[in-house]
C-alpha cells in the first residue's frame, strides 16, 4: 500500500509530471482532459440553466433540483481530478464522456424528452465522442443515452411532451451556440498547434538530413583537398575489381608521390605545402575522365584509379600528368615551386587479382620510380624472387 502513490506519480507522462513526484505541485493534466473540463465548466453551467428553466416548468421536486446542482455545476470539476490523476488520461476522459451520455439520457428522459433539451443533450454527449472515436463513439454516444433512458424508466414511467417554454427553447439555443463555439475554438486552437509543430519537425528535419550530408562528406573526403579518403578506397577498390572481374576488363592502380615534398615544407612553410597538396588535387581531377576516381592516400601520397583501362593506357596518360604537373610551376605563400611527382603503376588482372595485392604492386612501383631518381612513372613487373628491383620503368 505503501508505494501506491510513488508507483502512480511515476506512470505520469512528460517530465513536468514526473518532477510532481519530488515536489507537492500538482500533475498537469493531459490535454484531453483540460480541454473536456473546460468545455463542461462552461456549457454545464449554461446547460443547467436551460434544463433548470425546463425543471421549473414542470415544477420538479427539490431533490430534482439538487441533482441538476451536482450534475451540471459540481460532476465537471470530480471529472477533472478523476483525468488529472488516471494512469491512462485518454482512456478515462472517453468513459467521462460516455458517463456524460448516460446522465443525459437520463435527464431527457426525466425532463419528459422536451424536444429542444432532448436535442442539445443528444449534441452535447455525441459530438465530443465523435471527434475522438469517429463514428463508432457517436454509436456509444446514442447507446449510453439509451442506457440512461432505460434506467429511468426502470425507476418511473416514461412520458413524451416535446413542447418547452419560450426561456428554455432561447437558453437550450445560447447553450448549444456556446458549445460549438468553444468546441470550434479548441479545435481551431489544436489545428493550429499541430500545423506549427509540423512545421518545426520538418525544419528540425532537414537540419538533421543536412547535419547527415555534412557527416557523410566528413567521413567520405580529406578535408584539406576534399578529395575521397582512404576509407572509400577501402571500401570501393574490392567492388570496382569484383565488377572488372564479371566484366572482364581491367583496372590500372597509380599510387603518386611529391618528390621532396618535405623540403617545400621546409623551405616555404606547412600552409605552402597545404597549397601544394590542394593544387595536386585540383590537377588529378581535371587531368581525370569522369569514371576515374582519385583519392588521398595519406600525407603527400595520391591514388587514382583507371577503370577500364589497360596497363599501357594508363601508363601514357601517367606521363601525361606527371609531365604537365612539372611543366607548371605554382605560386605558393609568394614563392614560386617546382614540384614533380613519382608514379608506380600496377594493374588488375595482370599484376594482382586482389585490392590488397593490387596496392603493394604499385607501392613497390612507386618505391622503384623514387629509387631510379623521381620524377618518372615506374609499372610494376612480376619478376620473382626481388620484385622491387625487377620493377620496369617504361
Ligand atoms: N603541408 C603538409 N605536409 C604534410 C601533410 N601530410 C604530411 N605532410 C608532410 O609531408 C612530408 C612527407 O614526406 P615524405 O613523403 O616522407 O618524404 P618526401 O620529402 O616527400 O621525400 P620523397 O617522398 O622521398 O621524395 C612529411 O614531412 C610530412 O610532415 C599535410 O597535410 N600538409
Amino acid at each position: 500500500m505503501l508505494d501506491r502513490p510513488c508507483r502512480r506519480l511515476h506512470t505520469f507522462r512528460g517530465s513536468h509530471r514526473m518532477a510532481a513526484s519530488h515536489t507537492a505541485v500538482a500533475p498537469r493534466a493531459h490535454w484531453a482532459v483540460r480541454m473536456n473540463w473546460k468545455n463542461r465548466s462552461t456549457s454545464f453551467a449554461l446547460l443547467g440553466l436551460a434544463l433548470g428553466s425546463q425543471v421549473q416548468a414542470q415544477h420538479g421536486a427539490v431533490w430534482l433540483w439538487g441533482l441538476l446542482v451536482l450534475q451540471f455545476l459540481v460532476y465537471p470539476h470530480l471529472l477533472y481530478v478523476r483525468g488529472l490523476y488516471a494512469d491512462h488520461p485518454r482512456k478515462a476522459e472517453v468513459q467521462h464522456m460516455l458517463a456524460d451520455a448516460l446522465c443525459f439520457g437520463a435527464w431527457a428522459a426525466v425532463l419528459d424528452f422536451s424536444l429542444w433539451v432532448s436535442f442539445i443533450l443528444f449534441v452535447g454527449a455525441s459530438v465530443n465522442l465523435l471527434a475522438f472515436r469517429s463514428w463508432l463513439g457517436w454509436l456509444e454516444a446514442l447507446v449510453a443515452m439509451a442506457v440512461g433512458v432505460l434506467l429511468v424508466g426502470l425507476v418511473r414511467p416514461l412520458h413524451f411532451v416535446p413542447d418547452s417554454s419560450m426561456l428554455t427553447t432561447v437558453l437550450c439555443m445560447a447553450t448549444l451556440m456556446a458549445f460549438l463555439a468553444v468546441f470550434a475554438q479548441n479545435s481551431y486552437r489544436r489545428a493550429t498547434v499541430l500545423h506549427q509543430q509540423r512545421s518545426q519537425l520538418r525544419n528540425k528535419l532537414e537540419e538533421i538530413r543536412a547535419l547527415k550530408d555534412r557527416l557523410t562528406e566528413q567521413a567520405e573526403r580529406d578535408p584539406l583537398t576534399g578529395l575521397l579518403n582512404r576509407r572509400m578506397l577501402e571500401d570501393s577498390l574490392p567492388r570496382l575489381l569484383e565488377s572488372c572481374r564479371v566484366r572482364q576488363t581491367s583496372l590500372a592502380l597509380m599510387l603518386l608521390d611529391v618528390d621532396f615534398f618535405k623540403q617545400t615544407n621546409d623551405r616555404h612553410g606547412h600552409a605552402a605545402g597545404d597549397q601544394l597538396l590542394q593544387s595536386l588535387a585540383r590537377h588529378l581531377q581535371h587531368s581525370c575522365r569522369s569514371q576515374d576516381m582519385v583519392f588521398r592516400y595519406g600525407g603527400d601520397e595520391f591514388l587514382v584509379l583507371f577503370p577500364d583501362t589497360p596497363i599501357e593506357a594508363a601508363w601514357e596518360r601517367a606521363q601525361t600528368l606527371r609531365q604537365a604537373f612539372a611543366g607548371s610551376p605554382r605560386r605558393l605563400e609568394r614563392h614560386t615551386v617546382h614540384a614533380t611527382l613519382s608514379c608506380g603503376l600496377a594493374a588488375f588482372p595482370v599484376h594482382a587479382g586482389q585490392a590488397k595485392a593490387l596496392m603493394e604492386r604499385a607501392d613497390d612501383a612507386l618505391y622503384r620510380a623514387k629509387a631510379l631518381g623521381r620524377n618518372r612513372v615506374a609499372v610494376y613487373a612480376a619478376c620473382q624472387p626481388d620484385a622491387r628491383t625487377a620493377c620496369t620503368v617504361l
